[in-house]
């Protein structure tokens, strides 16, 4: 079961989202020696940003930094989320190696070549956790309207990808249209997901997917295998929950 933590305000959930990322490095720093991080696009950075960035109790430099999904856009265009988490996150924490940024491919971005950028991520992918089946420490998603996450959307085929790590897609109903998306074998094979969503334009949807399990939205299949699944999320966006569906935010 999801364990949702509803805080007053946009501030609040900042601040409740940057002592939870606090805590979850220093652990999983101090058992395997480094965080290995996958950050979602749209409102998720700045929400996520705003206290993280100041955060001088966290050992950044140990930080691995990947994307649930990225745009098919160079990394100068403002429909990146490479370029929203630099903004936002990376340009302030100079303790971030260079080297521990995995962006997309800019080339293949660039050129809107989806299928070349996914093969090549997912071999970054592969290489940093050793042909193992990735195994994110953190992986932070926000959530659609329509109750996507990364870029996997209601009815696309996608959402039955089991053998790619990281898809291509050519035709996301969210523009631009030409995406890549980490698929749901290495969602479920995280060990923690924190979704991340606010606002009152979300009140619908989250209480979809909290209480009405039998949707089968993308959302609702994020059932890590070994993980724990979080939602933090504003009371604008908590609005429509049942009071038992949320808990009471401690550390
Ligand atoms: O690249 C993307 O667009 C995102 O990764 C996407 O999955 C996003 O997280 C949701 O669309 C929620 O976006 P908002 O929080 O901005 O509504």
């Amino acid at each position: 079961m999801p364990i949702v933590y509803s805080f007053a305000n946009g501030d609040a959930l900042s601040s409740g989202l940057n002592e939870f990322v606090e805590k979850v490095s220093r652990d999983a720093i101090a058992d395997h020696g480094h965080l290995s991080i996958a950050i979602s696009g749209g409102s998720l950075p700045k929400i996520l940003s705003k206290d993280l960035a100041h955060n001088k109790n966290v050992d950044f430099s140990k930080w691995h930094i990947f994307w649930a999904d990225e745009r098919c856009v160079s990394h100068t265009n403002a429909d990146s989320n490479y370029l929203e988490v630099k903004k936002s996150l990376l340009d302030h924490i100079p303790q971030i190696r260079q080297e521990n940024i995995y962006a997309i491919h800019e080339k293949f971005a660039s050129e809107k070549d989806a299928e070349r950028a996914a093969v090549d991520y997912e071999e970054q992918l592969k290489k940093f956790f050793k042909n193992q089946l990735p195994s994110f420490d953190l992986l932070l998603l926000g959530m659609g309207p329509d109750g996507h996450c990364c870029s996997l959307f209601p009815g696309h085929p996608l959402l039955e990808e089991k053998k790619r790590l990281v898809a291509p897609i050519f035709d996301s109903p969210k523009p631009p249209p030409e995406r890549i998306t980490l698929t749901y074998p290495v969602v479920n094979n995280s060990k923690l997901v924190v979704f991340v969503t606010a606002g009152d334009g979300k009140k619908d949807m989250v209480q979809q997917i909290i209480e009405q399990p039998e949707m089968d939205l993308p959302c609702q299949r994020v059932k890590p295998t070994n993980g724990q699944v979080y939602w933090f999320i504003d009371h604008a966006a908590a609005a429509k929950l049942r009071k038992e569906s949320c808990s009471e935010y401690k550390l």
